[in-house]
């Protein structure tokens, strides 16, 4: 299994991908050095006037490109909050017994399978080293798309939680559109394109905990997450305290190690972008692998990313203006499960229209 390529599980990409990469890590994996990630001051989309904002537009959508991903400064969210979550992520895995754990396990709400992770069973393809932890809107204590109540009691292990990591989601719901619109404007489309799309709409707020490694785990190579594809339009992933996130660089068939400054957040774009964009927009590869500084290995990893969605019954199609369609229109929960039954079994798929 640890030979496994991306190609045996193509029949799932609703977007083209034409790379071949292991899944595992291998040591004949090489990695580019030398690339840099575009690090961009996002105040001047926020605050700027309009050639500031036309000028963010282009070096965004350019560096995403490229390589699918850029990091922002310049967001407005206090690194404070990014402390408070991260203490607040080990504190909900290392203190929630398992068996309260397994009474949330993962099952599918909508688009998003909803819930907890346990280690090695992150998907259906191979183990990883990750417990994670989903919730979607509806897990929230924030004003829902049809103004239903919400519930959310029955998602969380212990009640304080919700309260906590409400504070990531109303730091980063804001930030939704301008992203949006400045990778909309970059791509030469109507800025607002999106602006109702993105108006409460679903994301998954993603909790990743990475045990402390072995020296048996060490030793054998493996990773911390799998190479995968986001799903989504587009995810937010505050930087992290320990390093290790690798990104496949499509031009050179290497990886590029991740180095975000602290307090600023990586931005990249997934399958749903990749579809409306006509393929401009690459959904790009990421895994998390070891940390090349030794000394990292024995500390717990933790990172929160925030995949942003449009509602399951929205239609994704390519935008105006970008050419020949390569896509057909398709019903987002159609979109959205086919590609991620690839992780959680051929049943997990939604026909719909
Ligand atoms: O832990 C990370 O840095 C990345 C996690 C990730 O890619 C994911 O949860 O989709
Ligand atoms: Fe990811």
């Amino acid at each position: 299994m640890s030979d496994a390529l991306n190609k045996d599980f193509v029949k799932y990409d609703q977007v083209r991908k034409s790379h071949t990469y292991r899944l595992a890590e291998s040591e004949s994996d090489e990695f580019d050095e030398d690339y840099e990630i575009a690090v961009l001051d996002f105040s001047r989309f926020l605050g700027g006037n309009a050639d500031d904002r036309a000028q963010f537009a282009e070096e965004f959508v350019r560096a995403l490109k490229e390589i699918g991903f850029a990091v922002l400064t310049g967001h407005g969210v206090d690194p404070a909050l990014y402390d408070a979550m991260h203490e607040g992520v080990l504190d909900l895995f290392t203190s929630t017994p398992l068996e309260t754990k397994m009474r949330f396990r993962a099952a599918r709400h909508g688009s998003v399978s909803q819930g907890y992770f346990p280690l090695e069973e992150t998907s259906e393809i191979h183990p990883d080293l990750v417990e994670g932890w989903v919730w979607c809107r509806r897990a929230f204590d924030i004003p829902q798309r049809g103004g239903e109540p919400t519930h959310a009691e029955n998602y969380w292990p212990d009640a304080a939680f919700e309260p906590l990591f409400r504070q990531l989601v109303e730091a980063h719901e804001p930030l939704f559109k301008p992203i949006a619109q400045a990778m909309l404007m970059g791509l030469g489309a109507d800025p607002h394109l999106f602006d109702r799309r993105l108006t409460k709409t679903n994301f998954g707020l993603r909790l990743n905990y990475y045990p402390p490694l072995t020296a048996e785990q060490d030793r054998s190579g493996a990773g911390r997450l799998l190479g995968h594809e986001d799903v989504d339009l587009f995810t937010i992933l505050p930087s992290t305290r320990v390093e290790g996130l690798q990104v496949w660089n499509h031009r050179s068939g290497k990886w590029v190690r991740m180095h975000a400054p602290y307090g600023s957040i990586i931005i990249n774009t997934g399958d749903y972008m990749q579809l409306i964009s006509n393929d401009l927009l690459p959904s790009t590869t990421h895994r998390v692998g070891k940390p090349a500084d030794g000394s990292h290995r024995d500390q717990a990893r933790v990172s929160f990313p925030m995949a942003v969605y449009v509602w399951e019954d929205e239609v994704l199609e390519v935008l105006p203006g970008l050419g020949e369609a390569h896509y057909e229109p398709i019903k987002a929960i159609t979109f959205h499960t086919r590609s991620t039954s690839k992780f959680y079994g051929d049943d997990y798929a939604v026909e719909e229209g």
